[in-house]
């Protein structure tokens, strides 16, 4: 098939995900990378910026404007939440615009104003292809369930999920959908890279505070992913899930690794929960359940588009344990605006998206 040449700019170029969608979009066949834009670094040569982006070294960084995003077939907003919503407002309605920042992720706002504090902006189309959206029964359909794809296949808005929520919610739905789990006892702790906080100075992420310690944040329930997690499984489940979501800073720059537990309905095996699983994610590229008694590492997807995971259930206490790893920076944003893109132009969903990691 012949596609045509898509041109796809960036905002937020400077920035840690703009950098990495600027990584994926330049190993894209049907790509060509056009404006760049950031804030208070324009001006700037990018590869003064993002070193490891040699193609584009010479390119400049442009001030963001709507008029300069608008000559483009689409965009990524890769800026802080609040600065993407009021941009996206002023962009023609055909342009395909990919939000990697949090603004219109959440459809109840009064969630949005309890984690926020500000005016929600509206919700967009969610881009996470996989995440089951409805209740199944892989016991009397062994249908896979539908997914949220449906709706990103020609869209012209997506917001691109948060990089906890990514791996968390994919690593916990198949067994919401299924039925298997209770929806009132669900335990999140994750471990995340300090790419995530973005490239900003921060007194917790100077070098001597972060390398060789690990510290907990957000704790008690307010970190603002938490009513994304739980709407993603609310929708998985067709019923209101809650959830206690710990996150944790981990001495490296890039990886998540989300330990998620779950309380199971009495009487589910270890087969259901294994079945329910392999049928929502048996075709999709994009995650790979490792067989019973394996564990994912960070280091196995890094650079890569994929949520690893493991699934156990610890017959003692009646929870199922999923560990699930990914690269926050790849499939936590800037490889889901990719798969996203792809989706909304009708490419193949995989193209231009790296499926392996690196390693050692
Ligand atoms: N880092 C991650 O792992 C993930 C990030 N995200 C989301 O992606 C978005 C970007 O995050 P990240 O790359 O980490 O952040 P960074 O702080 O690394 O980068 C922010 C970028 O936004 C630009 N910027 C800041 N304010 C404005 C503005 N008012 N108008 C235009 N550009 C502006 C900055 O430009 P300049 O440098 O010139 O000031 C910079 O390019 C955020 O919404 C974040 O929550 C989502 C999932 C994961
Ligand atoms: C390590 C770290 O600090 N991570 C960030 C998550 C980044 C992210 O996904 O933020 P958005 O939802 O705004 O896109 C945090 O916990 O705030």
């Amino acid at each position: 098939m012949v596609y045509r040449v898509i041109r796809v700019a960036v905002a937020g170029a400077s920035g840690y995900a703009g950098g990495e969608a600027l990584r994926l979009l330049l190993g894209h066949p049907e790509v060509e990378v056009g404006a760049v834009t950031a804030a208070s670094s324009a001006g700037t040569r990018l590869g003064d910026v993002h070193p490891h982006l040699m193609p584009l070294a010479e390119r400049v960084l442009a001030e963001t404007t709507p008029e300069l995003l608008a000559e483009h077939d689409a965009v990524v907003l890769a800026l802080p939440h609040g600065a993407s919503a009021a941009l996206a407002a002023q962009l023609p309605d055909d342009l395909l615009v990919l939000d990697c920042g949090a603004d219109h992720r959440l459809a109840d706002p009064v969630a949005w104003k309890t984690f926020y504090g500000s005016e929600h902006a509206g919700t967009w189309p969610y881009g996470m292809p996989e995440l089951p959206t409805a209740p199944f029964s892989t016991t009397t359909s062994g249908a896979a369930p539908d997914k949220q794809r449906a709706a990103l296949v020609g869209a012209r808005r997506v917001a691109v999920p948060g990089c906890y929520p990514t791996g968390i919610s994919l690593a916990l739905a198949p067994g919401f959908a299924a039925g298997l789990l209770e929806p009132d006892d669900v335990v999140v702790v994750a471990a995340s890279g300090t790419s995530g906080a973005g490239k900003g100075l921060k007194p917790n992420l100077l070098g001597s505070e972060v390398m060789g310690s690990m510290s907990p944040y957000g704790v008690g329930g307010v970190h603002r992913h938490t009513p994304e997690i739980e709407q993603n499984l609310s929708g998985a489940a067709g019923e209101p899930v809650t959830v206690s979501f710990t996150p944790t800073l981990a001495p490296m720059p890039r990886g998540i690794l989300a330990t998620c537990t779950a309380t199971v309905r009495a009487g589910v095996t270890a087969a259901q929960l294994r079945e329910a699983w392999n049928t929502a994610y048996t075709d999709e590229p994009f995650i790979t359940l490792l067989p019973e008694g394996s564990w994912p590492r960070t280091a196995d997807v890094l650079g890569s588009n994929v949520v690893a995971m493991g699934l156990a259930l610890d017959e003692r206490v009646g929870r199922v344990v999923v560990v699930a790893a990914e690269d926050n920076l790849t499939k936590g944003t800037a490889g889901a605006a990719v798969q996203c893109l792809n989706l909304a132009f009708g490419l193949p969903e995989t193209l231009g998206l790296p499926t392996t990691g690196l390693a050692p």
